[in-house]
């Protein structure tokens, strides 16, 4: 089997050992390098001013080389807060309104793609399979082709990928097509993604599909597919099993005493829907006098990419909702919404999954939303939850017991939020034992074994 170099901004090794991480796809990767070995190369997260890079810091951890590198604060103004999550990530969420372009950030975004080709370049091994994860390096296959290495490279990419008419709206878009035909094979989350970067292949002539599954750019041709990313099924459910013992979740479990619980947990980002989440709750508890007192809701927020202003604005915004609404509807022992700005780490969510009655995951726009599957991952087969699932998130492609929504919609979500709470017994174990069935079969293994194998192939 080929060694494995994967390529992400972030790698976990930059974690303190045990903290909690908020991303995804940190921990979707742990498991497949540990698996496989290899290198796992990245940002390490420290600023470094110098001017000249150091070396590259490498640190063993079992069968896994984390081989991390400093970037300066300019580089991570532009290429991460300013090309990435200011322009390809609104973009790639549909908010156009959102995203910002300025040429500064766009040439630091494909300079650092390019500084990284560089440090990587002398690891690479003739057989190696390289595989780039997300938005952030999107041009790094063409910048090691460049520089003349001819290893198979995969690219997967986390987040949607938006239709041409949107796609289109920002300057540089013909070259991030560029870059991913750049690519031998290019994964997306859902088969919606897939058929959106077709179009946008198609919509210029830039490019076509020629079979299923393969595409031609210019001299290229790659292949590309839809490949789910998926959560480590049975352990969670085991974490989940185990959890009704960890102090945190008996003293959750105390305090809500005998109401339902209804749970939210995202980064606080604006393509969560979470303030449209806060509307549908207030609507629900307005509505549904019987209900009144009877639930807590639960809305786990960890801070996210701060020095972003849209993500500051957002961050003050939800804060003073949620107060107006315990505001105006708490009573003297009664808080709706209980709102926490920190991480938990995942053993504790896992329990907390276990006791909520609703998971309420209802994003405007999501990749494919792991809270989603961990919801399921984490229920007690005899009595499960429902899972309130928006029809925007890439999870709700597979999850077809959950109740879907439409985040927009705060009248239907209310109204899903009621069914869920009042649903027979059957009915949920139904629901639940057809996603439960899928999570097992379509774990994150499996996901690895996909795409790897296609990429070999
Ligand atoms: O690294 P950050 O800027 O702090 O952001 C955290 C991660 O957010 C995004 O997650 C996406 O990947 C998940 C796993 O595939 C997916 O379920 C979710 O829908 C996506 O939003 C981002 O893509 C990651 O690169 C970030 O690390
Ligand atoms: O306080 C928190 C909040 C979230 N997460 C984890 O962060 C991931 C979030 O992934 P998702 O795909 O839902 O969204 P993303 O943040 O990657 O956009 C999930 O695995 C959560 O369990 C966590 O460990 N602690």
């Amino acid at each position: 089997m080929s060694r494995l170099v994967v390529v992400s901004n972030r790698v976990p090794v930059q974690e303190k050992k045990g903290a909690a991480s908020a991303g995804g796809l940190a921990v979707a990767l742990e498991a497949a390098l540990e698996k496989r070995g290899g290198i796992w190369m990245g940002w390490s997260g420290r600023i470094n001013e110098e001017g000249e890079p150091g070396p590259l810091s490498i640190e063993q951890r079992g069968n896994i080389t984390y081989a991390l590198t400093d970037l300066t604060s300019k580089d991570v103004d532009e290429y991460y807060f300013g090309f990435a999550n200011r322009m390809l990530w609104p973009i790639c969420h549909y908010r156009l309104d959102l995203a910002e372009y300025g040429r500064t950030e766009m040439a630091g975004y494909f300079r650092v793609n390019r500084f990284f080709a560089h440090r990587l370049a002398p690891l690479i091994k003739p057989d190696d399979i390289i595989w780039v994860h997300d938005y952030h390096l999107i041009p790094l296959a063409a910048e090691l082709r460049r520089m003349g290495i001819k290893n198979k490279i995969g690219f997967f990419l986390h987040i949607p990928w938006p239709p041409a008419d949107v796609l289109f709206a920002m300057p540089v878009h013909e070259e991030i097509m560029r870059g991913l035909a750049a690519y031998d094979l290019v994964g997306f989350q859902t088969d919606h993604d897939l058929e959106n970067f077709a179009g946008c292949l198609r919509r210029e002539e830039m490019g076509d599909m020629i079979d299923e599954g393969r595409f031609i750019a210019g001299e290229r041709t790659f292949r590309g597919g839809a490949y789910p990313i998926a959560i480590e099924t049975a352990a969670f459910a085991e974490f989940a099993r185990r959890a009704g013992s960890h102090s945190m979740v008996l003293k959750a479990q105390q305090s809500i005493e005998d109401r339902s619980l209804i749970i939210g947990v995202d980064r606080l980002d604006y393509s969560k829907g979470i303030t449209q989440r806060i509307d549908a709750f207030e609507h629900f508890v307005t509505n549904n006098p019987a209900h009144q007192r009877k639930v807590t809701y639960l809305q786990i927020t960890p801070k996210s990419r701060s020095e972003v202003p849209e993500y500051e604005a957002m961050q003050r915004m939800v804060a003073e909702q949620a107060g107006r609404v315990n505001g105006a509807l708490g009573t003297v022992d009664w808080v709706p919404i209980r709102y926490i700005n920190r991480s938990v780490s995942r053993p504790v969510l896992a329990g907390l999954y276990r006791l909520a009655k609703v998971g309420l995951v209802t994003p405007l726009r999501d990749g494919m939303n792991l809270v989603a599957k961990e919801y399921v991952a984490a229920q007690d087969p005899d009595d499960p939850g429902v899972l309130v699932l928006s029809r925007f998130a890439g999870a709700a492609r597979e999850l077809n017991g959950a109740l879907l929504v439409n985040p927009y919609d705060i009248v239907g979500t209310s109204n899903a939020l009621a069914r869920g709470l009042n649903m027979p017994l059957d009915e949920r174990r139904d629901r639940w034992r057809r996603m439960m069935n899928h999570l097992l079969e379509h774990d994150v293994s499996r996901w690895c074994d996909d795409f790897l194998g296609d990429l070999a192939a």
